[in-house]
């Protein structure tokens, strides 16, 4: 089958309208060349160096949601849930349906991606006008400050917007593994949509419905190399997500994701097999600003590469967002403003 062909898929140059961003070297070819360089246009200004973080006084530990109990209507946990959407934005869910052996995959999926020689991986890149597609992350401008990161993204339901050209098929087995696992995490939005909507004091489908007919997932895979200096550089800049709600799967052994709580950055600890989740700035404007759609950001590491995969749901084109955004203003201009789940709200836009 020629592999920009697949039902229902987009063809051509059609876009979401998502927004664009400039073409910027590889990260990971400029280490593979010389570990040491740091290129002036990574080194953060003072300020936004990601020094030691300042330790949150209470607690640094972002809450832990057991899906199981979840599902199965334990009320403590719905609760636990409510707390964890007010107060942090962010939490970890653990016993969730997602098998081992799907993360398992996909993170081998994404690791092999990333192994493929640069040429190989530049038949995937993102066109000037698209966002789908392996480059970096959101580039507006010549003097904007760069994130240590390589990225493919690509949007994985609903099948119409399936851009099939950017999807790496001669790897053995990526098809099947993002398509498995975003079948999976479709399942699980469906779970907590439901959970959070009765907390919200809606039926437990508003959440859904609200998303309208062409709910989309979008997948951001994160590239982030070590860096000889992570003292001077982030792998992603502070930004939330413009999504609805995001899931990431994070390297089980090396931290990176550091939230906003309480004026400081809270480093989130890997669980193995956990997802962590977010709020995006959908619901937190649906929710009238009670869920926060928390910022975050990445730091990288001097000793290994990092990976993280950052699942984004995100509503149909003409669905309205609630109370807080003036009443002419859509889903799909918000994302064309805030250039969307891959980009989020970045602090020069
Ligand atoms: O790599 C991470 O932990 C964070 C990634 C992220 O925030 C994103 O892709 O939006
Ligand atoms: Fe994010």
């Amino acid at each position: 089958m020629d592999p920009n062909v697949e039902n229902g898929s987009m063809q051509g140059d059609e876009v979401l309208g998502w927004g664009k961003s400039l073409p910027v070297p590889s990260v990971q070819e400029m280490v593979r060349k010389d570990s040491r360089c740091v290129p002036e246009r990574y080194i953060q200004e003072h300020k936004d160096r990601p020094i030691e973080p300042e330790m949150c006084p209470h607690s640094s530990e972002i809450p832990v949601i057991n899906f199981s109990l979840l599902v199965n209507g334990d009320e403590d946990e719905r609760r636990k849930l409510d707390l964890a959407c007010k107060e942090w934005g962010f939490f970890q869910i653990t016993n969730h349906d997602v098998s081992e052996e799907v993360i398992k995959q996909m993170k081998a999926a994404v690791a092999a991606f990333f192994e493929l020689p640069l040429e190989e991986k530049r038949n995937y890149a993102m066109a000037a006008n698209d966002i789908h597609g392996y480059g970096q992350g959101f580039v507006v401008s010549e003097h904007q400050k760069l994130d240590w990161c390589d990225l493919m993204f690509l949007v994985t339901s609903p099948p119409k917007y399936k851009k099939m050209k950017y999807w790496p098929v001669t790897i053995p087995g990526f098809k099947e593994a993002v398509e498995q696992y975003s079948a999976e995490i479709l399942k699980l939005t469906e779970d907590i949509f439901a959970n959070m909507s009765l907390l919200m004091g809606m039926d437990k489908d508003a959440l859904k419905r609200l998303h309208g007919e062409m709910m989309k997932q979008g997948i951001r895979m994160n590239y982030y190399p070590a860096c000889s200096r992570p003292e001077l550089v982030l792998g992603v800049g502070p930004h939330s997500d413009a999504s609805s709600i995001t899931f990431l799967l994070q390297d089980d052994d090396i931290t990176g994701l550091q939230i906003r709580h309480e004026e400081g950055w809270v480093p989130v600890k890997p669980i193995p097999n956990a997802i962590v989740v977010n709020i995006g700035d959908v619901i937190e404007s649906w929710s009238n600003g009670v869920y926060k759609s928390i910022e975050h950001r990445a730091v990288t590491s001097v000793t290994a590469a990092r990976m993280s995969i950052a699942t984004f749901v995100i509503p149909d084109d003409d669905v309205e967002l609630g109370n807080l955004m003036p009443k002419s203003v859509d889903v799909a201009q918000m994302l064309a403003v805030t250039t969307a789940a891959v980009v989020a709200v970045l602090p020069w836009m």
